[in-house]
């Protein structure tokens, strides 16, 4: 973690969840301050058709609701498309942008995703800008210079501590039980702080970075400690209070 920065502990549902998850979702507001000892905000980030739904049943929370895509454009002729001021008026005050999944299933560029910041910023939503490399940009030794360029393209230069959060996902530890080395996960977010700094000055030193890819309750500790790790993007251990619970526990006496 970073002293002074209020962690975050963030769910990513993806593509889960009906209105059967809602008991979920109630349980997670319910505990989520026991849990985190009121050291962490919380955040979960549904699927779209749950989002009003999930606004409502975690009001008066310290768990806010978030979307997790949205268009680069504030209306018109674009089917199947949700805009940043959608989700605003579903009850979101965050929308992820640039997850590795929409980046590989939508082919979206590092400019389309800086787009959607913007847009997620113009209708008053903090945008999770999400970067991370692939296997194989790991292993060719890449890693920081992945993270730079995505950087330099996805995080446009009026971020702010307060409109960004950025959050790296290795590829390859999504989804996968795998996760970097502890020094490589404090190596890569030192490596984001400083390129924040780079853009946006001494604004970085407020940003939350926040590490996805494999976070459950059994690492979350030792994730959590690391210097520059101020919360966690967390997918399938988001799905179940239980999990989620167990993971916000962790940000405790950090
Ligand atoms: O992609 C992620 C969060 O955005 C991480 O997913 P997992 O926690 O399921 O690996």
């Amino acid at each position: 973690m970073t002293p002074g920065i209020r962690p975050l502990i963030a769910g990513n549902w993806k593509m889960n969840g009906t209105s059967d998850s809602l008991g979920e979702l109630q349980a997670i507001a319910a505990g989520f301050a026991d849990a985190s000892g009121n050291e962490a905000d919380g955040l979960i980030c549904v699927p779209a058709t749950l989002l009003d739904r999930a606004a409502k049943a975690m009001a008066g929370s310290p768990v806010a609701s978030g979307g997790q895509d949205c268009h680069a454009k504030e209306s018109g002729a674009h089917t199947g498309d949700i805009s940043a001021a959608m989700l605003k008026d579903c009850g979101a005050s965050h929308v992820i942008v640039g997850h590795s999944e929409r980046r590989a299933d939508h082919g979206e560029s590092d400019a389309v995703v800086a787009a959607k910041a913007k847009a997620a910023w113009q209708a008053g939503l903090v945008a999770v800008i999400c970067i991370g490399e692939t296997r194989e940009e790991r292993v060719s030794g890449k890693t920081l210079s992945v993270l730079s360029t995505q950087i330099a393209g996805s995080v446009p230069a009026e971020a702010t501590a307060a409109n960004t959060v950025v959050a790296y996902e290795p590829v390859w530890a999504i989804g996968t039980g795998l996760i970097p080395t502890l020094p490589d996960v404090e190596e890569a977010h030192a490596h984001i702080r400083a390129e924040l700094k780079r853009l946006i000055g001494a604004e970085a030193d407020g940003v939350r970075i926040l590490y996805g890819g494999s976070m459950k309750p059994d690492n979350a500790g030792e994730l959590l400690s690391i210097n520059n790790v101020d919360g966690g993007l967390i997918g399938g251990a988001s799905l179940k209070a239980k999990d989620f619970l167990a993971i916000a526990n962790a940000v405790k006496g950090k």
